[in-house]
C-alpha cells in the first residue's frame, strides 16, 4: 500500500505512578514517575506510525511543547520522500535555523526529535511489513550509511569504514538471526534493586529472578556507602560468585569520590560501575576508568548521552568500557546506528540501557541488528531488562530464559494500548485525577 503524505502529528503526555512504590529509583531520581512523550503521526493513506521518548515524569509538557515545535517540518513529508534520503530528513529536524539554538542535538529538543523520529521508523517498517529490526538486517550496507549523519563523527569513523564494518557484519549473518530466532539475546534484570527497594523486597525479587533464570543482576548505589555495601553483599551471596553483578550510581559522585567510593565496594566483584560521574564528564570517566581498570571493574554509560559526538569522544579517550545506546535519548536508529558502528570500530561491546517505560520495547530491535550486523558478538554484552509497564504496549517484548525474543509484528514494538494512554493521559486521565482526589 502507497505510504502516502504524512498529514497528522499528535503527541501526549502519558505518565505512570512509579514513584508511589519506588520503582525507578536510583541515588540521583528518588522519585521518578515513568513517562513518555508518545508520538502518533498518520498519513493520507491511512497508514499510522507511534514512537516515543521517556521521562521520568515532571517535565513530560515540555518535550511535548518541542515536539510540537517539530511538526511544521514533518507534515507535508511523505515516507517515500523521507526515506529516499533519510539522512537529509535527520539534519531537517536537528539543523533547522533557528530551533536548533535549543539544542543543537541535546537536551529536551533531542528527546522529541527522538520520539518523532521512532514514529517514522516505525511506519516505514509498518510499510515494509517488518519489525524494525528485521527491516534494519535486511537492508544493504550502503542504505543504512545512508540514514546516518557523519557530521561532527568523521573525524573517527568515515562512511567508507562504516560501510567496510557493515559489509563484513554481512558474513554469516543468516547464520546469526537463525541463532537469535532460535535462543534470543541475552538479557540482565534491574528490576530486583532499585534504591528505595527495602532488603527484604530486594531478596524476593532477588530469589524470584534466580528461579526464573536471570544471570545478571545491577543494583543501584551511590546514596549511603554503608546501604550499598550491605545490599551488595545481600545479592553477591544470593547470586553467588560467578553470576554478574553490575552497579549504577546514576551520576551521584564527583570523580574521586567514585574511585573511592567503587574500590569500597570492589570485594563485590562488580563488572561495571554505571554512570559514575556526570554524563557529560569524558575525561573524569576516563580517569575513572583508568583507576578501576586493576580492579577489574569497567565504566559504563550512555543513558543520558547527548548524542554521536559526545559517544565519539568517549570511545577515543577510552572512558568508557561499556556503551549503552538508548532508544529515545539520541536521534533515533539513524544516530544508534553511528553509536553502534563507532563503538565496533573501538571495539567496545554495547549494552543497552532500556527498562524506563518502553524502552525494553524498542532497543531490543537495535541490538538485535547490532548482534546480527554489527558487533557479531555476544561477547560481555547483554541487555539491560526491566519488569515494568510492559502491559501498555500492543506488542511488549517477550523474555524467554534471560533473553529477548526478536518481535515479530511489523513496526518498531512502540504503539501503546490506547485505553492505557487514555487513563495515564497527564493530568486528565483518570489514574491522574483519582489521585488528585486523594
Ligand atoms: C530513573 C531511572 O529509573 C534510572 O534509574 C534508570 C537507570 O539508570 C537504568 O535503568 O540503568
Ligand atoms: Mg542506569
Amino acid at each position: 500500500m502507497p505510504s502516502g503524505k504524512i498529514c497528522g502529528l499528535t503527541v501526549k503526555d502519558v505518565r505512570f505512578p512509579t514513584s508511589l512504590e519506588q520503582h525507578g529509583s536510583d541515588a540521583m531520581h528518588t522519585d521518578p514517575d515513568y513517562s513518555a512523550a508518545y508520538v502518533i503521526i498518520e498519513t493520507d493513506s491511512g497508514m499510522r506510525g507511534f514512537g516515543l521518548t521517556f521521562t521520568v515524569g515532571r517535565g513530560t509538557e515540555i518535550v511535548v511543547c518541542a515536539v510540537e515545535a517539530l511538526r511544521p517540518l514533518v507534515l507535508g513529508k511523505s515516507l517515500d520522500e523521507i526515506t529516499a534520503d533519510f539522512r537529509s530528513f535527520y539534519r531537517l529536524l536537528t539543523s533547522d535555523g533557528q530551533m536548533r539554538w535549543v539544542g543543537p542535538e541535546k537536551g529536551v529538543i533531542h528527546l522529541a526529535t527522538a520520539a518523532v523520529l521512532n514514529a517514522v521508523w516505525d511506519l516505514w517498517a509498518r510499510a515494509e511489513g517488518k519489525p524494525v529490526w528485521k527491516l534494519l538486517v535486511d537492508m544493504e550496507p550502503e542504505k543504512l550509511v545512508s540514514c546516518i549523519d557523519f557530521r561532527y563523527i568523521s573525524d573517527a569513523l568515515t562512511e567508507e569504514e562504516a560501510l567496510d564494518i557493515l559489509h563484513k557484519g554481512q558474513e554469516g549473518k543468516q547464520q546469526r538471526e537463525e541463532d537469535m530466532l532460535r535462543e534470543g539475546y541475552p538479557a540482565y534484570t534491574t528490576s530486583c534493586a532499585w534504591l528505595g527497594y527495602t532488603d527484604q523486597q530486594l531478596t524476593q525479587l532477588c530469589s524470584k529472578a534466580l528461579a526464573d533464570g536471570w544471570t545478571a543482576f545491577k543494583v543501584k548505589v551511590g546514596a549511603e556507602l554503608d546501604d550499598d555495601i550491605r545490599r551488595c553483599r545481600l545479592i553477591r551471596q544470593m547470586i553467588g560468585p560467578e553470576k554478574f553483578l553490575m552497579i549504577d550510581a546514576n551520576q551521584r559522585w564527583d570523580v574521586g569520590e567514585a574511585v573511592a567510593w567503587v574500590t569500597h565496594l570492589s570485594e563485590f566483584q562488580p563488572l561495571w560501575v554505571e554512570e559514575p560521574t556526570s554524563p557529560d564528564d569524558i575525561l573524569g570517566h576516563a580517569h575513572i576508568s583508568k583507576a578501576l581498570a586493576p580492579l577489574g571493574i569497567g565504566v559504563a554509560s550512555g543513558e543520558q548521552c547527548h548524542n554521536r559526538v559526545m559517544f565519539k569522544q568517549f570511545l577515543q579517550a577510552s572512558a568508557l568500557q561499556f556503551v549503552q545506546i538508548d532508544s529515545c535519548r539520541v536521534g533515533s536508529v539513524n544516530e544508534n546506528l553511528a553509536i553502534l558502528i563507532m563503538a565496533s570500530k573501538f571495539n567496545v561491546p554495547v549494552c543497552p540501557h532500556a527498562g524506563g517505560v518502553g524502552l525494553c520495547e524498542l532497543v531490543q530491535h537495535l541490538i538485535l541488528f547490532d548482534y546480527i550486523c554489527v558487533s557479531t558478538s555476544l561477547d560481555k554484552r547483554m541487555c539491560e531488562y526491566v519488569d515494568h509497564l510492559h502491559e501498555h504496549f500492543k506488542n511488549p517484548t517477550l523474555i524467554r530464559n534471560a533473553h529477548y525474543m526478536p518481535p515479530v509484528v511489523p513496526g518498531f514494538s512502540s504503539e501503546m494500548v490506547e485505553s492505557s494512554v487514555d487513563k495515564h493521559t497527564y493530568p486528565h486521565g483518570e489514574v491522574w485525577r483519582s489521585m488528585n482526589q486523594l
